[in-house]
């Protein structure tokens, strides 16, 4: 039994090939030993959470999920503990392996009831798993919402009840988010939906068991890859051996955005940091940060240098586009630029050009910037994050930084997509983008590959918040860029 953290580096299977592995593993196992090895791992994990638990409520399903609730039942009743089980199911339609497992419950003496009790000390969620094909609703549903809003803490079996693996979308009106603490225990595979979307909330704290099963593999769908490599600098090294950045954004009103983007930069280790700003107005220097070289974003010269472009660009940025995407020797677009993209052809077919051309590009989306330049809703983007982030990423050849929870990276087909793990609520807060864009630019200004440049600074932007000391005052945008390592 494996913890997921951050700094786990792992592949990622989609309920397709999970039920491939469990086929292949279930076949070459003498009978049930997938299902007493799923129930020993949910009972073990139970039990640290709640070693002193009087009653444990085991919510068990219709399915294979249920029975693996059973399975830990009856290993918990064996280890002296008082589960008590309420199964919402027909017994006579078990699958074989519940159907063996609710046996075993009954012959260790565990409590069965209609209701779930009263009082517990932790709720064991094995109503559904992989197999979920609609929304909980009735009884189900009513068990999940208890569960949940009881304040104790829930282990799920598994993935969350209802939970899409594959997405990690849960049915509208199901709110997995409230219980005090939340574990999942998954198996065989871990799951994307489990990292991304609605899935992190609701999984909490992820823990992985093969269940002795590691010998069998399938084709993964995307990876987490834990810490990035550290580049250490060389002594004999001088700033043009860091690169150029050059931050094109700060329409009026907005120079602030421009600025963050350009102090990430510079924290983030580039030689030399120009910030090109779009109001002519605008101050000669920031007096705060007297590194940062401003001058007007359209007298730079971008060939040789690594363009950081749309931070607080407002409509201003489009005239500059052209370019931008044409001059600039590697590229992260970001918020106003792809909006601009968004809604202009001739700036996409450019785009897409440079992106087939192998010029180093990323680009950063939130879930509104990716419906946009997709022509779909948000919706569409975060039903399936993974697949939004791929079509971007083929659809103009470029590194796709999809944010929100559960950050997905893209790149070429060939190339797996990741998940990144780390991050938390207290980047969502104006400026944090811009920070991001920044630390991308600064990786791209020292000539690392656009996708590790990508999935490195994603990383280290959610580690800082994640580091960040929960008795420190609130981070903010301009702290964030100020501690991105070099
Ligand atoms: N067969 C085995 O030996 C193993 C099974 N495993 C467990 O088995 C699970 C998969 O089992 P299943 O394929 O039986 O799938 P599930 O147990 O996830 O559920 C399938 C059943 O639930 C019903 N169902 C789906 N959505 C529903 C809803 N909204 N409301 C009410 N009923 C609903 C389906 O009609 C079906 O009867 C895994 O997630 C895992 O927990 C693991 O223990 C690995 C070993
Ligand atoms: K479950």
């Amino acid at each position: 039994m494996q913890r997921i953290t951050s700094a786990t580096a792992a592949e990622l299977f989609d309920i397709a090939a999970t039920r491939r592995i469990e086929h292949a593993a279930a076949a070459a196992l003498p009978a049930h030993t997938l299902m007493r090895r799923a129930g020993l791992a949910v009972a073990r994990l139970a039990m640290a959470i709640a070693p002193h638990a009087r009653t444990i409520w085991v919510a068990c399903g219709p399915g294979n999920n249920g029975g693996d609730g059973f399975e830990a039942a009856a290993q918990l009743r064996h280890r002296g503990f008082f589960p008590a089980v309420t199964f919402l199911g027909d017994e006579s339609r078990l699958p074989p392996d519940a159907k063996a497992s609710l046996q075993r419950a009954r012959d260790a003496g565990v409590t069965f009831a209609l209701t779930p009790p009263s009082a517990y000390e932790l709720a064991i969620d094995a109503l559904l798993g992989i197999g979920s094909t609609r929304p909980p609703e009735g009884t189900m549903a009513e068990w999940l919402a208890k569960m949940h809003a009881s304040g104790q803490p829930v282990l799920c079996v598994d993935v969350p009840s209802g939970l899409n693996a594959d997405t990690g979308t849960l049915p509208r009106g199901i709110d997995q988010t409230q219980a005090s603490a939340r574990t999942c225990i998954t198996f065989l595979s871990l799951k994307p939906g489990l990292f991304t979307a609605q899935g992190r909330d609701a999984a909490g704290t992820v823990w992985f068991d093969d269940l002795g099963c590691s010998a069998f593999k399938d084709q993964p769908v995307a990876r987490i890859a834990g810490e990035p490599d550290a580049h250490p600098r060389t002594h004999a090294s001088h700033k043009g051996s860091y690169g150029d950045v050059a931050v094109i954004g700060g329409a009026s009103g907005m120079a602030g955005a421009a600025l963050l983007a350009g102090s990430a930069a510079l924290h983030g280790g580039a030689g030399r940091v120009f910030v090109g700003l779009l109001d002519p107005s605008a101050a000669p220097v920031d007096t705060a940060q007297p590194e940062l070289m401003l001058r007007d974003a359209r007298t730079l010269d971008l060939s040789g240098m690594t363009a950081v472009c749309g931070c607080g660009g407002g409509e201003a940025v489009q005239e500059l586009l052209p370019r931008v995407l044409s001059t600039a020797a590697a590229l992260v677009l970001d918020a106003d630029a792809l909006n601009a993209i968004a809604t202009d052809g001739a700036l996409q077919a450019q785009l897409t050009s440079r992106g087939k051309s192998g010029s180093p590009t990323v680009i950063t989306p939130h879930p509104l910037e990716a419906a946009r330049l997709l022509g779909c809703t948000v919706g569409d983007v975060q039903a399936d994050r993974l697949a939004a982030a791929r079509q971007l990423a083929a659809r103009f050849g470029v590194v796709v930084v999809l944010k929100g929870s559960g950050t997905v990276i893209a790149g070429a087909a060939e190339t797996l997509p990741v998940i990144n793990l780390t991050g938390n609520a207290s980047l969502a807060t104006a400026g944090t983008g811009d920070v991001l864009a920044g630390m991308i630019g600064a990786a791209l200004a020292m000539r690392q590959p656009a996708f590790e440049a990508a999935r490195k600074a994603v990383w280290q932007h959610g580690h800082i918040a994640d580091t960040w000391p929960a008795d420190a005052a609130p981070l903010t945008a301009g702290t964030l860029a100020r501690r991105t390592p070099a």
